[in-house]
């Protein structure tokens, strides 16, 4: 038998670390050793003898966290928003002096939602115009969201390899904001309304049609599976994976 994978999950207390910490404390592959909040020592960790950590924090936190985890050779599997190209390129060469070590940053865990982004890459060459919509609950501190950032840049990058101008739009004056934030050309409108989780739209528009390709997650419950296989994947994969697609096979 393999040994345990003993995990410390930080943000703990927080709507998704609450729900990472049962989904870890039900897996019988894992051990929680470790659950720890704001103002914690992460010199807990350490005491706790975890191997790997999943960080559900905040935007301001995560990085001080996941440099922690790698500088004493813990490998992370990280949810938290706020990981642009700079910080990213920071942990990259972090990681350049621990090449033992994985680190798994996923904009979303669900599983739908990676699909979606997936397919919206692959669609959006053969469309004149996209733009995204993402819908969240309104205690979400960020925006846009993780996921249409993430999935903005693939579209892009899909569009641009395939060389596909940007969407046509004729808009002369605006009010600020009206036509939302751009990423990387990618045009992306943020909605904040009680009642909801997590969701996403990207529309994708040619001459007399359209294609939605939307994804909902009701419940977090939607991202443990994706949390786990990280878990499970992580210290197989050393150095920085950008995204769940990384350790899935899309057959791209
Ligand atoms: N990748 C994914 O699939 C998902 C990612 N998220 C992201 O995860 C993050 C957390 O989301 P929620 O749980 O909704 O937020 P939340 O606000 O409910 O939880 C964050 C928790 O982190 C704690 N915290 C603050 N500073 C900390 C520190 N230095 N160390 C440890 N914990 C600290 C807070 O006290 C709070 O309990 C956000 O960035 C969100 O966008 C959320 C859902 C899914
Ligand atoms: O804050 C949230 O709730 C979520 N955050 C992530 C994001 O910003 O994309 C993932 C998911 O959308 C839920």
């Amino acid at each position: 038998m393999s040994a345990q994978i003993k995990v410390a999950v930080l943000g703990a207390a927080g709507r998704m670390g609450a729900e990472a910490v049962k989904a870890v404390s039900e897996a019988s592959d894992m051990e929680l050793v470790a659950s720890l909040g704001r103002g914690d020592d992460l010199a807990q960790i350490l005491e706790a003898g975890a191997t790997h950590v999943v960080d559900l924090s905040v935007p301001a936190a995560t990085e001080a966290n996941v440099r922690f985890a790698v500088e004493n050779g813990l490998h992370a599997v990280v949810g938290t928003t706020g990981w642009d190209d700079d910080r990213r390129a920071e942990l990259d060469s972090l990681l350049k002096g621990h090449p033992e070590v994985g680190v798994l940053i996923a904009p979303n865990f669900a599983l739908g939602s990676v699909l979606a982004s997936a397919f919206a890459a692959t669609a959006a060459k053969y469309f004149e115009s996209v733009e995204i919509i993402e819908l969240h609950h309104p205690n979400k501190v960020d925006a846009p969201s993780g996921t249409a950032v993430r999935t903005a840049e693939l579209v892009a990058k899909s569009r641009e390899d395939a060389g596909v101008p940007a969407s046509p739009d004729a808009t002369e004056t605006q009010l600020d904001g009206a036509r939302g934030s751009v990423v990387d050309g990618i045009h992306v409108h943020s909605v904040r309304l009680r009642g909801l989780v997590a969701h996403q739209e990207v529309l994708l528009g040619g001459p007399g049609e359209q294609l939605t390709l939307r994804h909902d997650s009701f419940d977090r419950a939607s991202f443990m599976p994706g949390v786990l296989l990280g878990l499970r994947t992580v210290a197989c994969r050393p150095g920085l994976t950008y995204g769940l697609d990384g350790y899935l096979e899309l057959g791209q």
